[in-house]
């Protein structure tokens, strides 16, 4: 099969995947505001009942698409070729695309969409899966999960983020690590996600030969999530199979969701909202549940309403560390509203959700 007919009027896509809380969203606030002469559109995948993602994006003229039905493997295919085409409708409107996957999510088969339907194929190519891997994190989530290995060992750039927070000897192991799964990406180092953005797009470095082998059936139709539903339970928790990548069409992929079995280790989300909040019951409440509950929350975020404050302040926490800050004002025509979103494991869903109302200002 071959892929690329017609590569001059074909757009480059690219795929943001890493982790939860690598650093996907900043280095994609950086993409949208620094000023490099090209329009891109961008698709995010939230994980969560609540959008919050596009609400941490800055604002900026670039189009952000979001597609708010939780894993991308399972259910995003459809939708995925149906925002492309959609994309493709307006065709001179933009340079390029960027789909940021949830941070749970198997790449493959959404790299694969850009193989599998004709109509995208014939419109867009994918240029290259960029990987954004928490320096701090990344050797624990290797250990507990199938997807952050999936992740490393498909990108064909990898940005080794939050540098600040190892020393040179952890960032060197845990490059080692990386080098040991995956040869054959280019690495990059970085602080906040500061890196040209020119060493991360359009770098035409999507390799299919590659791809196929680690995964010699990536390009079979009906293989990864094609049988997904949209309301696909499968047992996506730590199946068995073999890493480097040979996957049979029966098997169960990988990945963690919001599906409500009773595996105590299965990653979870939960949605909370609230309206104004007390900040003096707020900013006690969040530094507890992280110190005690942080090994087991992957991720949380949040845009709070605070009761007598103009400005939304957004909230992210990825394990224990957590920071937030003032964001902008809220609009006249917005309705203040608290969202906080936590996805882990072993967590005590009801507990937070009612210790969260308790910090309702009065
Ligand atoms: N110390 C430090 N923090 C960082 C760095 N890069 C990002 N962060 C913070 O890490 C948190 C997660 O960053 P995001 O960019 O939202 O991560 P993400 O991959 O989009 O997260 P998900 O969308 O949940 O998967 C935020 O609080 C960021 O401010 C870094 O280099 N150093």
């Amino acid at each position: 099969m071959t892929a690329t007919q017609d590569s001059q009027a074909q757009i480059p896509v690219t795929v943001l995947t890493g982790y939860l809380g690598a650093g996907k969203t900043t280095l994609l606030n950086r993409i949208l505001t620094e000023n490099h002469g090209q329009r891109y559109a961008v698709i995010v995948n939230e994980f969560g009942e609540v959008g919050i993602d596009n609400d941490l994006l800055v604002e900026s003229d670039e189009e952000i698409f979001e597609m708010n039905n939780g894993c991308i493997c399972c259910t995003v295919r459809g939708d995925l070729i149906r925002t492309v085409q959609n994309l493709m409708k307006r065709k001179n409107a933009f340079d390029a695309i960027i789909v940021e996957t949830t941070g749970v999510a198997d790449p493959a088969p959404v790299a694969q969409t850009f193989f599998m339907d004709d109509d995208v194929r014939a419109a867009a190519k994918l240029d290259a899966v960029v990987a954004v891997v928490d320096a701090r994190h990344v050797l624990q989530r290797l250990e507990d999960t199938e997807e952050a290995e999936d992740q490393i060992a498909f990108a064909d750039v990898i940005l080794i983020n939050k540098t600040d927070l190892v020393s040179g000897e952890e960032l060197a192991t845990v490059e080692a690590r990386i080098r040991s799964i995956n040869p054959y990406a280019v690495l990059h180092r970085s602080e906040r996600c500061g890196i040209e953005i020119a060493k991360v797009l359009d770098r035409g470095a999507f390799d299919l030969d590659r791809i196929l082998s680690l995964d010699p059936h990536f390009l079979e139709h009906g293989h990864h999530a094609d049988e997904c539903g949209p309301d696909c339970d499968h047992d996506h928790h730590h199946h068995g199979h073999d890493h480097h990548h040979d996957h049979g069409h029966d098997h169960g992929h990988g990945h963690h969701h919001h599906h409500h079995d009773e595996d105590p280790h299965s990653v979870k989300s939960i949605s909370l909202k609230a309206g104004d909040l007390d900040p003096n019951m707020f900013f006690p409440w969040i530094n507890q549940v992280t110190q005690v509950q942080g090994p087991n929350i992957l991720r949380l975020k949040g845009i709070i309403a605070f009761k007598g404050d103009p400005q939304r302040y957004v909230i992210q926490g990825v394990h224990m560390i957590v920071e937030g800050d003032h964001q902008r004002d809220w609009k006249e025509d917005e309705p203040r509203e608290s969202r906080l979103v936590f996805i882990g494991r072993d967590l005590n869903w009801d507990v937070l959700r009612d210790s969260f109302q308790a910090c309702a200002a009065q």
